[in-house]
């Protein structure tokens, strides 16, 4: 594996003390996430995050730990852009709720990537609302090019049936339908059997995926969902996707405004960025850990670092056995760290 510290990590006693744990809580639910707990931590070079969704076992968090300690001890790579174009996100809410959602994202909207197949719900009733969450996007934004995700929800048959029904709201393309990477594969080519020319986009096939090169090999998916700190950092995730050769669109975690700043590095390091990114998610959150948060404003994301501000970071600490769990995770990952160590 790229390893950018060439085998020298921050020493682990420094990383832990100079971390800190806050609670952001969500405007929406998001991927069944109410409140966001997240790790930030301050390096010579600014801030990373470490933010693992909760139920991530050290095996997989390790990664986002490498890209946290990349952000704030060795910086980023060179930009080739000063501003990135994002996505806006509507997660799997009623119709109802759509405007809200459109209205949290600052000035004019040009892409939008809504979430189907939201699990919990029999197959035809989820697809009647996500029908109706579409129609509601496109009445709001006529123009808008959009997009969904559907994150593993459906089966192959599912997905036939989903995305042939969904192709009436002109789509560009479908986020990760199905769960395996034959799976995106069989899907993209009965679509394309059937004439229709809706592109497969990679998402859990390459960030959970013991090989993210797998998709691109096989010819799975037309494009590559990317997200720098499941991908092990900045460095290592521009090096997929160089060796993938296909377009990517840089997604975030769900992170606060420190975290999208690693991905607004990673899109603007990207040779070709074709698609909106799915930067936005700050605007989903009721706080974040600066009073400048780092937003899209007309659908562009400005470049620039981020500085928390001390006193949100005190307002929105987590308490004490919270952080202690978060050293205990951060001393996990970093163990594993020093053995994957070329
Ligand atoms: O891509 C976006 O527009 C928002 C980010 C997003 O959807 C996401 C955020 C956290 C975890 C997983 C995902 C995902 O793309 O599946
Ligand atoms: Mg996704």
């Amino acid at each position: 594996m790229l390893d950018p510290f060439d085998g020298s990590l921050p020493p682990l006693e420094t990383v832990l003390a100079q971390t800190r744990v806050v609670h952001l809580p969500m405007r929406v639910k998001f991927r069944g996430v109410t409140l966001r707990e997240t790790a930030l931590i301050q390096g010579p070079a600014g801030w990373g995050e470490f933010a693992p969704f909760l139920e991530y076992e050290p095996d997989e968090a390790a990664a986002w730990l490498a890209c946290a300690l990349e952000a704030a001890w060795l910086g980023y790579p060179a930009p080739l852009r000063e501003s990135v174009p994002l996505n806006a996100t509507v997660p799997a809410v009623p119709p109802a709720q759509v405007a809200g959602v459109l209205a949290s994202y600052r000035g004019e909207v040009h892409e939008v990537k809504v979430k189907v197949a939201e699990p919990g719900l029999p197959f035809a009733e989820s697809l009647a609302q996500d029908c109706a969450r579409l129609a509601e996007v496109r009445k709001h934004l006529p123009d808008a090019r959009l997009k969904i995700d559907a994150n593993m929800g459906w089966s192959e048959d599912q997905a036939g049936q989903a995305l042939t029904a969904l192709s009436d709201y002109d789509l560009i393309y479908a986020e990760q339908p199905v769960e395996t990477v034959e799976g995106l594969a069989k899907v993209r080519e009965v679509l394309r059997s059937a004439g229709n020319s809706l592109l497969i986009a990679a998402d859990e096939s390459v960030r959970k995926a013991e090989d993210p090169l797998r998709v691109a090999r096989l010819g799975a998916a037309d494009l590559l969902i990317i997200k720098a700190a499941p991908l092990g950092g900045v460095r290592r995730a521009l090096s997929i996707v160089e060796a993938a050769g296909l377009p990517a669109v840089v997604s975030s975690a769900l992170e606060s405004s420190v975290g999208i700043r690693t991905g607004a590095a990673l899109a603007a390091a990207l040779p070709d960025l074709p698609y909106g990114c799915g930067l936005g998610t700050v605007s989903l959150m009721s706080k974040d850990v600066t009073s400048n948060p780092l937003v899209a404003v007309d659908g562009q994301l400005p470049l620039r670092d981020v500085e928390p501000d001390p006193a949100l970071l005190q307002e929105l600490a987590a308490p004490a056995d919270r952080v202690a769990h978060w050293h205990h995770r951060i001393r996990d990952c970093y163990r594993l760290l020093e053995t994957q160590k070329p």
